[in-house]
């Protein structure tokens, strides 16, 4: 019996953000390292402040196996919230993959590992560890709202958020809209005729 963040993994995140009408989307510009990564998981929520990345090292620390690692980075794009080094520890603690509003550094690296990591881009400078900053805690990440325990699915089009009071219901949806799309498109796969008929009838004509 798979479990519910097992049974995200299956499903696009284009079709959950159709099911829940684009609201938890992520900022867009926050895109995986490498197309072919799909990845769900609960949220380990960081609060950093800019350039100062200890709570990171924190998060690695304290999260479970599995946990994807959401990180509130406030959007800076000058200083990394890691580079191969943390990334290979997140790894090597079982965490499943890191999603941020800024960016990482030794992207190169990074590839090699093979380690999901959803991010703004790349840049050249390291943060400080002087401290400050909070895990676990309600955070904000490209512009939505997510707790601690949110599911989180992670693919090439980008990051959606499920949150944990709903994610029943949204899974049973999301599930419904995969099958009605994968019969959509079956129907009218390589075949004019269909083609025509199905124009024609969201054009209103017979
Ligand atoms: O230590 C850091 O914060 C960033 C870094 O260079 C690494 O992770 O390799």
């Amino acid at each position: 019996m798979s479990t519910v963040v097992e049974k995200f993994q299956t499903v696009p995140t284009t079709c959950i953000s159709d099911t829940m009408q684009g609201l938890n989307n992520l900022d867009p510009a926050i895109k995986p390292l490498k197309e072919e990564y799909h990845i769900a998981g609960r949220a380990f929520t960081v609060k950093m402040p800019v350039g100062d990345n200890l709570s990171v090292l924190q998060a690695i620390r304290d999260a479970q196996p599995g946990d994807i690692l959401v990180i509130d980075a406030k959007g800076d794009t000058y200083r990394a919230i890691a580079g191969d080094f943390v990334v290979g520890l997140a790894q090597t603690m079982g965490i499943k993959g890191i999603v941020v509003d800024g960016v990482i550094r030794d992207i190169v690296g990074i590839k090699k590992l093979d380690f999901p990591v959803f991010c703004k881009g790349t840049t050249v400078a390291a943060s400080g560890k002087a401290g400050w900053g909070e895990v676990n805690v309600p955070i904000s990440c490209g512009g939505v709202s997510i707790q601690p325990g949110d599911i989180i699915v992670a693919d090439a089009d980008g990051v959606v958020v499920v949150p944990q009071s709903k994610e029943e219901q949204i899974l049973e949806q999301a599930l419904d809209k995969l099958e009605k799309d994968q019969v959509r498109e079956s129907s009218v796969a390589g075949n004019r005729e269909a083609v025509i008929q199905y124009l024609d009838k969201f054009l209103g004509r017979k």
